[in-house]
């Protein structure tokens, strides 16, 4: 079998060198390796590898959820090319989740077993007729994609990195999005249904529960049941949000009326604002506004991940 291994060795801020150089001195067999150096760049690698594929190949990468999230949409419905992660991000929510490799001699392990994989779901979201993206683990508009703004324009998050605070960024980027962020209006239709929220702070729409580095913001959220599932918090204040990010570390955030949750085949999303950000996977991907109409569906059979934590 073949083996790819995909580096970004900037993820996690800085992790993603120290996992790789680990690997590199205890893998024993014979493998591939490349380095992401820009933003979509692990697309470009993954695609490029998987359209030369003839044989099963296993490609592993090393990275985040954003690094994961580009490689899987290099290689959606190739039927040669399976999945292995090895965490060296900040947030991992892939991880918590989809069974991951962590160290070497379970990649060996797994080359030179049976090789089993299972085949999961991948979220699509289309952004009126212009855009379409997939996402892994969640997508989201509102607060969630604010604060990963936040993170990747902010000086501080360099400075934070400098003087070895990195993981401060996500708190801090929490706080003043807290202050500046602004609810919006969203209508949610799915078939004949339609429901309206005020002041929403954001809608998610997930394939697997976790999100935001360890928040199992939607239960129930599977990546084989052929279904997404939407989260939309809404109605709330500042304070009672920040109760609800605590409340989801113990699954007690189910309770609040102002969260509901929704589950299908496909939804249309429509705010009712004029710019309200929008991320999938935690990539950043721009605005929305009250032209944009964002249609969230769910592909089966879409990806291939090796079987379970070996
Ligand atoms: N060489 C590079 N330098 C800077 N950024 C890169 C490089 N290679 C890839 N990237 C970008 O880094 C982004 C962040 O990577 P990734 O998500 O894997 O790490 P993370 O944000 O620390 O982890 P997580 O998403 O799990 O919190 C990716 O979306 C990718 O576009």
């Amino acid at each position: 079998m073949q083996i790819l291994i995909i580096v970004n060795e900037s993820a996690g801020n800085g992790k993603g060198r120290k996992v790789w150089l680990r690997l590199q001195q205890q893998l024993t067999i014979t493998y591939q390796v490349a380095f992401t150096e820009y933003e979509g760049h692990g697309q470009e690698i993954a695609k490029k590898w998987a359209q030369q594929q003839r044989d099963p190949m296993l490609l592993v990468i090393v990275g985040g959820d954003g690094t994961i999230h580009e490689v899987v949409s290099g290689v959606v419905h190739n039927k040669n090319i399976i999945i292995g992660v090895v965490r060296a991000g900040s947030g991992n929510d892939f991880a918590r989740f989809f069974p991951v490799f962590h160290n070497s001699s379970q990649i060996e392990h797994y080359v030179k077993s049976a090789k089993a994989s299972t085949i999961k779901d991948v979220g699509i979201i289309h952004l009126g007729n212009k855009q379409k993206e997939i996402f892994v683990n969640n997508a989201g508009i509102g607060f969630d994609a604010h604060v990963t703004k936040l993170i990747n324009t902010s000086r501080l998050k360099l400075f934070l990195n400098k003087i070895g605070l990195g993981k401060l960024s996500y708190a801090v980027a929490v706080i003043r999005g807290l202050f500046r962020f602004h609810r919006f209006d969203v209508i949610v239709r799915a078939d004949e249904q339609e429901w309206q929220f005020q002041q929403a702070w954001f809608v998610a729409m997930s394939n697997q529960p976790y999100f935001g580095g360890g928040m199992k913001i939607t239960p129930a959220a599977r990546a084989d049941d052929g279904l997404v599932d939407i989260t939309i918090v809404h109605g709330i204040s500042r304070i009672k949000l920040l109760l609800v990010f605590v409340t989801v570390f113990f699954e007690k955030h189910t309770k609040f009326k102002e969260i509901t949750f929704l589950q299908g085949q496909h939804f249309d999303i429509i705010v009712g604002d004029d710019q309200v950000d929008c991320h999938t996977d935690g990539n950043y991907i721009g605005v929305v506004n009250e032209e944009t109409t964002i249609r969230c569906t769910v592909q089966q059979n879409a990806w291939q991940v090796i079987d379970k934590d070996c």
